[in-house]
């Protein structure tokens, strides 16, 4: 998705204006460098240097770790491990320590009593280092896969159809909104190259996992920031996005530098996973039909993917009442703003849960690596906390009630209704 390029420049603007006077004294020896000096095996963290290169061969997480080379990693580490808040160093050490950055800030406060408050009751529910799929979620994942296979197989084989169209979308949706997207989170199992496979199901679909990745990891750091569904033209946008020449989503890259040898030996894989999607869907159908059969089968197809995705995209992230941007405080005041809050604001619902287990937005932005599966059982507590703490928790019980939330949300926009200044004078 393409982000809000104002709202993004602002806040790397804000970056660079700030000065961390705020350095902790033990670090006085280290190495000091600004942000933008970051080599592409280091990542900081709370405005310290972490060197990671011997770290991703023995990161539990995989080797993917060393995709954020390069970059400012604070908001990304938190919200991935939710168990390191409870003794930071322990885990940290796990890194080499290599220097302090002088221009570091973050808009964001953690481990507020909020925060604490949610882990502590949510982990009573599902037990610490559980949190990936359970045999439930992985039977749901087997059984898309095995759809997937059979509409590709059939589309390729037998050839194109308008039915097939319609099931290879849907089959396609499904992959995305409970496959990959649980597995690129790192949640559908605690074996990183479960994962690793499983996240490639991104360009079984006509994306690209690592651009998936990059641009979604912003999306959670700086959710309100990143999301702009492009409906009916998703399928589009990503078949014949660019940006998975170079893997660099240029979306994100104003806020991350993607650069990295890490990334640039993912380039091959991807392009060939590329062309034999371009091969399989686009390509084939003109072999068993004439040019215009061949294109209106396409058509199908790809727009019943586009929407069955990017409806829900739409459904879980605007709506009426959605913030936007939930840190326009420190904007203004200069005052951190709870990152857990800024999850909640601009995210619904759980209606869009009905057609992706990864769609019930406030638990996949609260706990980013617990799987889609903990979802409904964690939702009931979730609500109960943001209650009691007085945050804005839209919940749309119903797929109907969300619906007309985003159309009010979205006529709002079109109309101005929502702005915070009138769009035509700005006053
Ligand atoms: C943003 C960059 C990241 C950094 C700096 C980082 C760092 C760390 C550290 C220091 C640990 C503790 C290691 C230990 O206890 O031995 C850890 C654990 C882990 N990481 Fe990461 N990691 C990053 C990204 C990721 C990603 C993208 C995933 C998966 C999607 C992931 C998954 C895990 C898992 C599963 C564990 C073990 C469980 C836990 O400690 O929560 N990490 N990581």
């Amino acid at each position: 998705m393409p982000p809000n390029s104002e709202v993004t420049n602002r806040r790397s603007r804000r970056l660079q204006e700030q000065d961390a006077a705020s350095a902790p004294a033990s670090t006085k020896k280290l190495k000091k460098i600004r942000l933008a000096e970051l080599s592409q095996h280091e990542v900081c963290i709370d405005g310290l240097v972490y060197d990671i290169r011997e770290f991703g061969k023995v990161h539990p997480g995989g080797d993917q770790v060393l995709l954020f080379g390069g970059n400012d990693v604070t908001a990304q580490y938190k919200m991935i491990h939710h168990g390191h808040s409870s003794n930071p160093q322990h885990y940290l050490s796990k890194m080499a320590l290599v220097g302090e950055v002088t221009d570091f800030s973050c808009e964001y406060k953690f481990d507020t009593p909020f925060e604490q408050e949610i882990k502590r009751e949510v982990f009573k529910i599902v037990k610490r280092g559980r949190e990936f799929g359970t045999p439930g979620y992985l039977l749901r994942a087997a059984f898309y896969v095995g759809l997937m296979a059979f509409a590709q197989l059939t589309w390729v084989a037998s050839g194109s159809s308008p039915l097939r169209a319609v099931l290879l979308g849907c089959a396609g949706a499904l992959i995305g909104l409970n496959v990959q997207h649980d597995a690129n989170h790192g949640a559908a199992s605690k074996r990183p190259w479960v994962n690793e496979v499983l996240g490639y199901g991104a360009d079984m679909i006509g994306g690209s996992k690592y651009n998936w990745i990059q641009q979604h990891w912003t999306h959670h750091a700086y959710q309100a920031f990143f999301f702009l569904p492009l409906l009916s033209f998703y399928w589009l946008s990503s078949v014949f996005n660019t940006q998975v020449l170079d893997l660099n989503q240029r979306g994100s890259a104003q806020i991350m530098d993607w650069s990295n040898d890490y990334t640039k030996r993912r380039i091959p894989v991807s392009l060939l996973l590329r062309a034999l999607y371009i091969g399989m869907n686009i390509v084939n159908p003109f072999f068993h039909h004439s040019p215009a059969t061949a294109l209106y089968h396409i058509w199908i197809m790809s727009t019943v993917e586009s929407l069955f995705l990017s409806g829900l995209f739409s459904l879980s992230h605007n709506f009426e009442g959605a913030d936007r941007y939930p840190v326009d405080h420190f904007e203004k005041t200069g005052e951190q703003v709870c990152w857990m809050k800024a999850q909640v604001s601009p995210s619904a619902s759980e209606a869009a849960y009905q057609g992706g287990g990864s769609m019930m937005t406030y638990k996949t932005h609260l706990f980013p690596r617990m799987s889609s599966a903990y979802y409904p059982y964690i939702a009931p507590t979730v609500r109960r906390i943001c209650e009691k703490h007085g945050v804005r928790y839209a919940w749309y019980p119903w797929i109907h009630q969300n619906f007309i939330a985003t159309v009010t949300y979205m006529h709002n926009s079109g109309t101005g209704g929502h702005w915070e200044l009138d769009p035509l004078s700005g006053k």
